[in-house]
């Protein structure tokens, strides 16, 4: 602990001008939680003893990967020059999937340190996230991180820092969130530099929610920062966007265990407990306001986020189905973005079609499911929605590839869009601009920052980027560039539906929406995986893929008569009855399209594209 924290963990004050609400912005890695803990020590919040590496990061899953998916926010008690002041540091995501999340707890905040590691400098998400903040206007106090570095270049990317906020290369702080070098001076400068909060202490109370949170003993923290007046314990509130009433059980300040306080007044950050058991009660960018005497105006900045990516997800046994319902319904409880409705597939079985925000929290869940719930399970391809409109004006949503309208005459079909920044060495710009021409990207600008380092903006179709943008991008880069999206409308795009069919009959698993240029690729790809996969059977199985009724590729696999019984012969009855009981159990893991028999580990493998990778071995 140093000799400036202080011992006392009482909110050290509740006037406004003594209190000091910040956030660290940076790219994933750049070191923000690293930073956020060595603060909680020096400040003096968590002793030496409890520190436990990124105290923030609640979530297993967040500290193996090294992640942050949840923002919390705690208070720090911190002197300067003789009076007393409260930090609240409020953690920010930092991935793209989040950026709601992220300029909700942005918007809680009056100034952000723009964190940047200085071994690496300025990557998208560090421009991203400085954009988000601007917007929002805060104070930007930069900052380069891990001094300690061998690699550390800290004169070079001082430069760089400082040409991008413009400012001084003197003014960007140096630390080591590792070693705590800097961070006492950090801490002062947040107090010198990023503005008091102002509210109106009598106007009806308004407070902000930027992140909720879903405690199994507790039901829903409400993690929120006071606009205006003040709220107090067993106060009614209420929800301004569902106008759904509430009795606050707690209120309090995490410092950074949760602390209950005497109530929130203008500028506080703080949790609030209600006792809702669902986080869809409790939504980030909603106003809580006092149910007596309501405000009249909510907040700005409100939305519903909405799903940007959706996947089938199944259980590879179909008797798993009911654990994953439960699972599915416990999972929602802390995760308003997470939508699922039961569908079925020809080729998986029973299971449930679900919206991510993105790619990372598809990711996120499923893992979660399979690791909190053990289930086994394998996800379709990723899609995102597209709207439909057909000749007879009428308007859909298609969120699954297999409910793409054939037959009827399609006048438009548009998809969403985003704008893409790329951050990259000057070198491969080259292969970057291919990548995304091949991508159906089109070059919105390129700028240089710095001597050897390119921004380049490219407008894109979002289902381009889900499908394997990311890693290509980053092989072909050998790990240099960085990525980041922010969705920008939609955009109408000559998209057709591949159909993959066996003797015949659609694989609902395997239609995927494409751009009529790549659906030949699509097609072939998928019919020569499927040829190596499917074993023979007693009779030849085309294999075709589709564009409504024009066959665009096409395999087949020989017939072959599987005889079990031919090694049997003699008339040992036992043995032959043996063999046609481990036949039988066989074909229950067996799906069946039309006639043809599939193993489910085929249908397995073709959608993860086993295949291709075991041929390049
Ligand atoms: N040498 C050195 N390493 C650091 C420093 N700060 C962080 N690191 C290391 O950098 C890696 C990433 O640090 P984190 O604090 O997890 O980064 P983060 O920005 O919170 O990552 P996200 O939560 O994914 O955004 C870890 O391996 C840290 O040990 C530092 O000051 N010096």
């Amino acid at each position: 602990m140093s000799p400036r924290a202080l011992t006392s963990l009482e909110p050290a004050s509740t006037d406004p001008s003594r209190i000091r609400n910040f956030c660290i912005i940076a790219h994933i890695d750049h070191g923000k939680s690293t930073l956020a803990d060595r603060m909680l020590g020096i400040t003096g919040v968590v002793s030496d003893r409890d520190m436990r590496a990124q105290y923030l990061d609640r979530m297993d899953i967040e500290r193996e990967r090294g992640i942050t998916i949840k923002s919390q926010a705690v208070r720090m008690p911190w002197a300067l020059d003789g009076d007393t002041y409260a930090l609240n540091m409020i953690d920010t995501p930092g991935h793209v999937d989040f950026t709601y999340e992220v300029s909700r707890s942005l918007a809680a905040c009056e100034g952000a340190i723009l964190l940047v590691d200085a071994a690496q400098g300025i990557e998208a998400q560090t421009l991203a996230n400085l954009y988000l903040a601007l917007e929002n206007d805060l104070t930007i106090i930069p900052v380069l991180n891990k001094i300690d570095l061998p690699a550390a270049d800290p004169d070079k990317y001082a430069k760089e820092l400082a040409s991008l906020i413009g400012g001084r290369p003197e003014d960007v702080l140096r630390v080591s969130g590792k070693t705590g070098v800097g961070v006492t001076e950090l801490l002062d400068r947040v107090v010198e530099l990023i503005p008091a909060p102002r509210g109106d202490a009598g106007a009806p109370a308004r407070a902000m929610i930027f992140d909720s949170v879903y405690d199994t003993y507790r039901g829903v923290i409400t993690y929120v920062r006071m606009i205006d007046g003040k709220l107090s314990p067993r106060e009614r509130v209420q929800m301004m966007s569902t106008k759904a009433v509430h009795e606050l059980l707690e209120i309090g300040v995490s410092s950074p265990e949760p602390t209950p306080t005497k109530g929130l007044g203008v500028g506080e950050v703080g949790y609030l407990i209600t006792g809702v058991k669902d986080v869809r009660q409790s939504k980030v960018g909603d106003t809580v306001t006092n149910a007596a005497k309501p405000s009249t105006q909510a907040l700005p900045g409100y939305t519903d986020p909405k799903p940007m990516v959706f996947s089938g997800l199944y259980p590879i046994d179909g008797s798993d189905y009911p654990i994953l319902r439960e699972a599915l319904d416990k999972l929602k409880l802390s995760d308003a973005s997470l939508n699922y409705e039961p569908e079925t597939s020809v080729a998986l079985g029973f299971g449930f079609r679900c919206g991510f925000l993105g790619l990372l929290h598809l990711e996120i869940v499923t893992e979660r499911l399979e690791r909190e719930f053990g289930l086994d399970l394998i996800a379709t391809a990723p899609s995102v929605p597209y709207e439909v409109t057909t000749e007879d004006k009428k308007h859909f949503t298609v969120t699954n590839p297999s409910e793409f309208p054939t037959g009827t005459k399609i006048a438009s079909v548009s998809e969403p869009m985003v704008k893409a920044a790329i951050l990259a060495p000057k070198d491969y710009v080259g292969t970057i601009m291919e990548l995304c021409q091949s991508k159906r990207g089109s070059l919105l600008g390129m700028e240089y920052l710095g001597e050897d380092r390119v921004e380049i903006r490219y407008s894109m179709p979002l289902g381009e980027i889900v499908f394997d943008f990311f890693d290509q991008l980053k092989s072909k880069t050998a790990g240099y560039a960085s990525l980041d999206y922010e969705p920008s409308g939609e955009q109408d795009a000559d998209l057709v539906k591949v159909d993959i069919l066996l003797q015949g009959e659609a694989v609902d698993a395997f239609s995927a929406i494409v751009h009529r240029d790549k659906a030949y690729a699509y097609g072939l790809l998928m019919t020569e995986r499927l040829k190596k996969l499917i074993p023979r059977q007693q009779f030849e199985v085309p294999i075709q893929a589709a564009i409504g009724a024009r066959i665009i590729a096409r395999e087949s696999i020989s017939a072959m008569r599987k005889d079990v019984l031919a090694k049997c012969y003699g008339g040992d009855i036992t043995r032959k009855r043996k063999l046609l009981e481990k036949q039988k159990e066989g074909k229950k893991r067996m799906k069946m399209v039309g006639r043809v028999e599939v193993p489910q580990e085929a249908f397995i493998a073709a959608l993860s594209g086993d295949v291709e990778k075991k041929d390049k071995k």
